[in-house]
């Protein structure tokens, strides 16, 4: 048994022994700390029939605290450094309703362990290929959410995704070798533009988010908006005309379909579109029942390919801010 599955098994069983009636789950962080909880969410989302589930930001758990926020309640937070102080906060208040809380971190012993009944130190690197995918932060979520389930309700492909998981690296790392001249390519055609859109539905919205709040507008300063692939109909596709760019995370499985009609009327009319598609780059390597859960870890493995050369073709580097740690806000 991997580590991550050991020790998200123990934590959850442990919480369980003393809060046997947990009923509902909060996702709890700010920024990338949040978006990694997304294909968490979504799987319970899909999967759990009886287990309430919740995804906010920090600051807004604090100000406008869910009412059924309580004992029978797990919040589970992330924070890379332990010391974002509303992600700390957020777990203060949880733990003063009565909840339980599962701190993720990469800084152990920082503010936020103080708050967290139980503490994971996950893995990350600033050149993530020296990761294991299955040991990061966003893959400890999914591996929280899959103890949950299965500790509470059950999940009839608990097998199932316990062997993807230990299948996963090898086809994130076979997908990365795929992608290196497609990234480059894409960074020479995108390095200039103004906006880039990023797209995506059900498992890999979180990743297209992720992508335009963290990656596009944090560290590279382009501007950018995240539209799900179901929702671009819905007033997002009036923007499209001739050399529109879009960047579109295509997903395996149930919602691939949003994905499909939203491709075929940007190339209808003209958009710019790079396409990051799951099943070409090897999801289906995966147990079928279960390969849609980790598309969006598997995009946002992928896209660390293309960062690294968008931000090279550049030359404007992942780790420039203007603000972020260096200003009051
Ligand atoms: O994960 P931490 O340490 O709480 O930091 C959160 C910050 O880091 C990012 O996730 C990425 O830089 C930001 O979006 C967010 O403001």
């Amino acid at each position: 048994m991997s580590h991550p599955h050991q020790q998200s098994r123990q934590i959850i069983s442990a919480i369980l022994q003393s809060r046997p009636a947990i009923e509902r789950v909060y996702f709890v962080g700010c920024g990338g700390s949040l978006t990694g909880f997304y294909p968490a969410k979504y799987f319970l989302d899909c999967e759990a029939k009886k287990l309430a589930v919740g995804y906010i930001t920090s600051n807004e758990f604090v100000h406008a605290t869910p009412q059924a926020l309580g004992e029978n309640s797990l919040v589970i937070l992330a924070s890379q450094q332990g010391n974002t102080p509303e992600t700390v906060e957020a777990a203060r208040v949880a733990r003063a309703k009565g909840a339980a809380t599962v701190g993720l971190t990469f800084a152990p012993a920082s503010p936020l362990c103080e708050h967290s009944d139980e503490v994971i130190e996950y893995r990350w690197a600033r050149y993530p290929e020296t990761v294991n995918p299955a040991q990061q932060k966003a893959a400890y979520g999914l591996w929280l959410a899959l103890e949950l389930l299965q500790q509470t309700e059950g999940y009839a492909h608990y097998e199932a995704m316990v062997n993807a998981f230990e299948q996963f690296e090898e086809v994130v790392r076979e997908g990365q070798r795929k992608v290196q001249e497609d990234a480059q390519r894409f960074a020479q055609a995108y390095k200039d533009d103004k906006v880039i859109y990023m797209m995506g539905s059900g498992p890999s919205f979180g990743a297209a988010h992720q992508q335009s709040i963290c990656i596009l507008l944090e560290m590279q300063w382009i501007n950018s908006a995240s539209v799900h692939s179901g929702e671009y109909f819905h007033g997002p596709f009036e923007i499209t005309e001739e050399g529109t760019p879009f960047v579109l995370l295509q997903s395996e499985g149930r919602t691939r379909a949003l994905d499909d009609r939203a491709i075929r009327f940007i190339r209808q009319y003209g958009g710019k579109l790079q396409l990051i598609d799951a099943r070409e780059l090897g999801i289906n390597a995966l147990p079928e029942t279960v390969r849609d859960y980790f598309c969006g870890l598997f995009h946002t493995a992928l896209l660390d390919v293309y960062n690294l050369a968008l931000s090279q073709a550049r030359h404007h580097p992942l780790t420039t801010r203007r603000y972020m740690w260096k200003v009051e806000y």
